[in-house]
């Protein structure tokens, strides 16, 4: 049978041109290590581009919306319709991460993958639905296999629809998809659900007692049937979480850099890292939300995040907002001066 595409290996960094970016990084004109994370951020672009002139100038964002049943279990402080009322909003341009998106001029689309509130034709809005929500993973898995592979679809024809890029940046908008993002970490790193679940919309105490339960009981049902990477999307996943964790691989099998947005992207990336672990030097990741949850998901994956502002948004907004450091990281690393150059001195 021939291999499905998502387990194709993505191209690994060259080794050489990561020592020479290295190399020169100590030879601008700065203390060494003085610029901190923008240092390593040069390195592995230089590496994964192959070049040691690395840039990021031609992004795209998507954001995948969609609906899920385990929002019965009132696990959310909205109600459901919000998601499909916000994809209008994504598609007036009035949503933060539209504005955001607006203002660092980059090309923004929305992926509809399915929301209980059937929506009409929208500009930007491409429709995907695959149904109108998934299951409540507390009863059932969330997807059949048929769905999850619309998903896969779905996400790798974002990317290949975005033309000449440099930068894969995906958003979600889904009532309840913190609770699946919970769900996804605690399988992935075994951490007790009380460590992973978090407030996500603003859900009070009591809230957020029922939904570490919804969780535990969600993992006991699906954790005995999950032996590979697919058996986790399909059963702990969602439609907007699969497509992105689709994305996330083609961009990388693409040799185009991924800028992972807040705990609903790291738990897609992570889902994605286990059904493909070569597109992991591909991945940046903007910031760390205010989700406690997602430091410990970040740690498993041994990301450093660029941010901390405590935001808990979504829709790729701290993503957004990291594009700017990627750039400057960029422009540092090719433009800075050598000692020899600036007639500087070295350290004795
Ligand atoms: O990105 C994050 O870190 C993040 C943290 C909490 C909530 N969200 C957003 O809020 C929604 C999920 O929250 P909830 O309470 O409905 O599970 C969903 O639309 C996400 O985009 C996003
Ligand atoms: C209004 C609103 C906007 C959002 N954007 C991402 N998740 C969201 C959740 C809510 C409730």
């Amino acid at each position: 049978m021939e291999e499905a595409w998502y387990l194709e290996e993505a191209p690994a960094p060259d080794e050489e041109i990561l020592a020479q970016a290295r190399a020169r990084q100590d030879n601008l004109t700065k203390p060494k290590g003085a610029l901190g994370r923008l240092e390593e951020v040069a390195i592995q672009l230089a590496g994964n581009q192959a070049t040691l002139t690395p840039s990021i100038s031609k992004p795209a964002i998507v954001v995948f919306a969609g609906d899920h049943g385990v929002a019965a279990e009132g696990v959310s402080a909205y109600p459901q319709s919000v998601t499909g009322e916000m994809v209008r909003n994504f598609s007036a341009g009035g949503a933060a991460i539209t504005v955001l998106a607006r203002n660092f001029d980059i090309p923004f689309r929305v992926f509809n993958m399915g929301t209980v509130d059937s929506l009409e034709e929208l500009p930007n809005v491409e429709d995907r639905r695959v149904a109108p929500g998934t299951q409540n993973i507390c009863n059932a898995p969330a997807m059949d296999a048929r769905q999850l592979e619309d998903c896969m679809t779905a996400g790798k024809e974002a990317v290949e629809s975005a033309g000449d890029i440099d930068l894969f940046i995906g958003g979600e908008m889904g009532i309840g998809n913190s609770t699946i993002a919970a769900a996804i970490a605690v399988a992935h790193t075994k951490l007790a659900a009380q460590a992973m679940v978090g407030r996500g919309t603003g859900i009070t105490d009591q809230g957020l007692a029922k939904k570490s339960a919804v969780v535990t009981r969600a993992l006991s049902k699906h954790l005995p049937h999950m032996r590979n990477g697919i058996d986790y999307l399909q059963r702990i996943g969602g439609f907007e979480v699969n497509a992105l964790a689709a994305a996330y691989i083609r961009a990388a099998q693409k040799g185009i850099a991924v800028l992972v947005d807040g705990y609903i992207c790291t738990a897609a990336a992570m889902a994605a890292v286990k059904v493909n672990p070569s597109i992991r030097p591909w991945l940046f990741f903007s910031h760390c939300s205010a989700e406690p949850g997602h430091e410990k998901l970040l740690n498993k994956l041994d990301a450093k995040p660029l941010l901390s502002l405590e935001m808990r948004l979504g829709e790729g907004s701290g993503a957004a907002l990291a594009l700017p450091i990627l750039q400057s990281a960029c422009v540092l690393h090719r433009d800075m001066a050598s000692f020899d150059e600036a007639g500087v001195s070295r350290s004795d």
